[in-house]
């Protein structure tokens, strides 16, 4: 079995990879960083690296790698004969590679009427169904007539801290010991890839919506308070009280709307969010703030982790949050240098001020209490 996956780097070869080895297929990664690619030419294997008191390693074979930037005509050639297509490479990117994954697709079809499924494993609501959309605008009415029933999109959740690396070894990845990857079952097409460690659900949008906005939206408020207090570590952040405290709230706040929306049994949903503060916790794991807050804009979308749950907040109980509203407040203040989207963020504040950045960024209108509430973090923040 052959599976092309986008995107060798963090969660690609320390997660998906992973799994895809342990379940017999062969991966062939596809990616724009030229010494990875060529490493993993070279070496044919790396080795992933537990962050846990005994860091078990396991050597992952079987695997080769395509520049897609220099080489987009074996990357066709590979999906046409591909058993399944995976991508972890960020949000903003899926549309980029959007054409090339169609040019793929129609060389298949000259092929093989063989069903394909292709699964975006990125931190976003619907991230398989978006770049289904963006592949479906390169496509003739004919074509989408004739992808719709043999190409599935299911969209999938993955959970696995995986930070950026320091290795001599530029291939080997360390991670932590957990890991989750949750697909939906309607959409796939033909058989279920047979990957171990998939779970496959009728139903997707509770298993993301509760890992986003309680892995990432705490995430968030440690990296963003982290940066403020002046920390480099997620880890270092977590053991200051105040900030822990926030973001204890924070997911007290998120975890209210999961379980009045989903029915998710509140004991369980605590004991959840317990084992993701343990889980930012780990000293085996050095994960810089700046992994973890980088990309503000993204961070601070509507559907994202931030805003989705203060606006859910309001809807589901009806009260106002107030962590959650802290939260977006230390992302605007976000003024890391080394980060595009964070200068972004601090141009618009500095030339149109902090009202039109929620407005911009959040979507929220100065009429609501919510960027209102947003308004006097930011204030509190900014005047510490
Ligand atoms: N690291 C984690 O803890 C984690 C956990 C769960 C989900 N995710 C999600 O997985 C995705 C990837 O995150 P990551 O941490 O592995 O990031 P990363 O930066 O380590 O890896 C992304 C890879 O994509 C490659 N890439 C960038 N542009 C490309 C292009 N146009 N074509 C091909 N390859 C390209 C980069 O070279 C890099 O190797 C994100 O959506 C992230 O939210 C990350
Ligand atoms: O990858 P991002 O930028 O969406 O979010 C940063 C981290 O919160 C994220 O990578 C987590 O480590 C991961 O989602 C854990 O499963």
């Amino acid at each position: 079995m052959l599976a092309v996956h986008f995107g060798a780097g963090n969660i690609g070869r320390g997660f998906i990879g992973n799994l895809l080895y342990h379940s017999g297929y062969e991966t062939c990664f596809v990616d724009v960083n030229d010494e990875i690619v060529r490493l993993l030419n070279e070496k044919k294997e790396y080795r992933v690296v537990l962050a846990e008191p005994a860091q078990e390693e396991v050597t992952i074979k079987n695997v080769r790698a395509i520049n897609n930037a220099s080489n987009p005509e074996q990357v066709m050639a590979a999906i046409a004969e591909a058993d399944l297509v995976t991508t972890a490479i960020g949000p903003n990117i899926l549309p980029l590679i959007a054409g090339l994954i169609a040019d793929g697709l129609r060389k298949r079809v000259e092929q093989t009427d063989k069903p394909l499924n292709i699964i975006a494993c990125e931190n976003m609501i619907g991230g398989s169904s978006l770049l289904k959309e963006k592949i479906f605008e390169k496509l003739t009415a004919d074509e989408k007539a004739q992808f719709e029933g043999r190409f599935g999109f299911p969209d999938s959740a993955v959970d696995r801290i995986v930070p950026n690396q320091v290795n001599e070894d530029k291939l080997m990845v360390k991670v932590e010991p957990f890991y989750e990857w949750v697909v939906e079952e309607p959409k796939i097409i033909g058989k279920k890839p047979p990957v171990k460690g998939i779970t496959y659900v009728q139903e997707l949008v509770p298993y993301i919506e509760r890992k986003l906005f309680t892995v990432n939206t705490g995430h968030a408020l440690a990296a963003y308070f982290g940066y403020y207090f002046g920390m480099e570590t997620i880890n270092q952040a977590m053991e200051n009280q105040k900030i822990r405290d926030l973001v204890e709230g924070s997911l007290k706040e998120s975890g209210e709307f999961l379980v009045g929306k989903y029915g998710f049994n509140e004991e369980e949903h605590n004991k959840y969010i317990q084992k993701i503060i343990g889980r930012f916790s780990n000293a085996y794991i050095v994960d810089e703030v700046t992994r973890v807050g980088r990309s503000p804009i993204r961070k601070l979308g509507p559907n994202d982790r931030l805003v989705s749950p203060a606006r859910q907040y309001v809807e589901v109980t009806g009260k106002q949050p107030e962590y959650l509203l802290k939260g977006i407040a230390a992302a605007l203040l976000y003024d890391f240098q080394g980060d595009g989207e964070a200068v972004q963020v601090q141009t618009v504040i500095k030339e149109q001020g902090v009202e039109a950045a929620i407005q911009k960024f959040t979507q929220f209108e100065p009429v609501s209490e919510l960027f209102q509430g947003i308004m006097e973090q930011y204030k509190q923040l900014e005047n510490k």
